[in-house]
C-alpha cells in the first residue's frame, strides 16, 4: 500500500456548534491535529466531550442544526466543503465510519446478508459472490461461528453486542483505506471485547493501515494505539504518541483521567464536565483543576510543546 502525506486527515481550526432551543451549544471548538495515515490514533474522553461529533464531522454526517468552520483535508480536498456526490464516493470506501449506535444505523426489515453485500454496491455476479465471501470472512473473524446462519438472520433477532460487531463488519465491506470505529467494543463482555481487540488491531495492520479509534477503554486505547488525542469539553487538552500521553501525562485533566482507571486506584476527578451553552472564556478544565493558575480564568490557554512530546493545552507549559 502507497501512503503519501495526503493520506493524512488533518484537521484544522474545527469547531462544531449546534443551534439548539435552549441556544448555541459548542461541541468540538478549535481542533488542530493530523490522524496520521497506517497509524491509529485513539480519541478519549468523558461522555459527551465531543468525540463522537469529531468523527462525524470528517464524513459530512452532522445533521442540518451543525454550524461547521474549519477544515478537514484529506488528498487535496476540504472534505467539509466536498459536494454531496463527492462525499458520498468517499464515505465506505475510503473511510468508512463505524457508528456509535447500531440500532440506528441497521435496517430492522432486511437480512443482515443483504446489507452487508449491498454495502458493496454492484450488480455483478461474480462482484455479488466476493461480497458474500468477504461477508463471511470478517464475520468470522468479529467472533461469529457460523456465519451463514447469522447472515440469515434480522437485526432484530440478536442482542445489543451481536449487532455491534454486525455494524463493524458492515463498516469494513468496502475495504475502506480509513476507518473511524466509534466505540467498537460497547456493550461487549470481555471475552468479545478482546476478540474485536484482536481483529481491529489485526486489520490495522493487514488491510486497512489507517484508524481513528474513539473509546471510553483507556486500556484498548493504550494497547491499540500510536496516538492519542484527549478532549475535554469539546477541547483537545492533550495529544502525541500513547506511551507518552498514558505513561507520562502532562496535563492535569490527562493526568486526573489516568488516575481514574480502575488499575491506577480509580481516584475520580472531583466536579463535573462544564455545560457548553456559549464559550468559555479560560481554560474548560479551570473550574476542577488542581494546578489552575489565575490566568487559567481569563485566557485559554494555547496547545504548548511539552518535553515530551506531546501537545498540552495548559499554561503550565507556556514557556514564552
Ligand atoms: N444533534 C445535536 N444537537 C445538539 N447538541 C448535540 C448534537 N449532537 C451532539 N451534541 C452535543 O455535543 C456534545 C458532544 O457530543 P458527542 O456525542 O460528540 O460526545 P461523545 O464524546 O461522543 O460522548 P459519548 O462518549 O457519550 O458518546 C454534547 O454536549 C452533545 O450534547
Ligand atoms: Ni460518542
Amino acid at each position: 500500500m502507497v501512503l503519501t502525506m495526503d493520506s493524512n486527515i488533518t484537521i484544522n481550526g474545527l469547531t462544531v456548534k449546534f443551534r439548539t432551543g435552549h441556544g448555541m451549544v459548542t461541541a468540538v471548538e478549535n481542533v488542530n491535529t493530523v490522524f496520521e495515515a497506517g497509524k491509529i490514533t485513539g480519541l478519549i474522553g468523558e461522555s459527551g466531550s465531543g468525540k463522537s461529533v469529531l468523527g462525524m464531522s470528517i464524513l459530512q454526517l452532522l445533521p442540518n442544526s451543525a454550524i461547521i468552520e474549519g477544515e478537514c483535508l484529506y488528498k487535496g480536498d476540504n472534505l467539509l466543503r466536498v459536494r454531496p456526490e463527492t462525499i458520498r464516493s468517499i464515505r465506505g470506501r475510503e473511510i468508512a465510519l463505524i457508528p456509535q449506535n447500531p440500532s440506528e444505523s441497521l435496517n430492522s426489515v432486511r437480512r443482515i446478508k443483504r446489507q452487508l453485500t449491498e454495502a458493496v454496491t454492484t450488480h455483478d455476479k461474480k462482484k455479488k459472490d466476493e461480497a458474500q465471501q468477504r461477508a463471511q470472512e470478517l464475520l468470522q473473524r468479529f467472533g461469529f461461528a457460523d456465519p451463514d446462519e447469522i447472515m440469515r438472520r434480522y437485526s432484530f433477532q440478536m442482542s445489543g453486542g451481536m449487532n455491534q460487531r454486525i455494524i463493524s463488519v458492515l463498516g469494513l465491506m468496502d475495504s475502506p483505506s480509513w476507518i473511524i470505529a466509534d466505540e467498537p467494543t460497547k456493550g461487549l463482555d470481555s471475552i468479545l471485547r478482546k476478540q474485536v481487540y484482536q481483529t481491529l488491531k489485526d486489520i490495522a495492520q493487514h488491510d486497512t493501515a489507517s484508524m481513528i479509534l474513539i473509546t471510553h477503554d483507556i486500556t484498548l486505547a493504550e494497547r491499540l494505539c500510536d496516538n492519542i488525542l484527549v478532549l475535554y469539553a469539546g477541547r483537545v487538552l492533550e495529544q502525541g504518541p500513547t506511551a507518552e500521553v498514558l505513561s507520562n501525562p502532562q496535563h492535569p485533566y490527562t493526568k486526573g483521567l489516568v488516575a481514574s482507571q480502575p488499575s491506577k486506584g480509580m481516584h475520580p476527578i472531583g466536579g463535573v464536565m462544564p455545560e457548553r451553552e456559549g464559550q468559555m472564556a479560560g481554560c474548560n478544565f479551570y473550574p476542577r483543576c488542581r494546578c489552575a493558575l489565575d490566568q487559567c480564568a481569563a485566557a485559554c490557554p494555547a496547545e504548548y510543546p511539552c518535553k515530551n512530546g506531546s501537545l498540552a493545552r495548559c499554561f503550565l507549559y507556556d514557556r514564552s
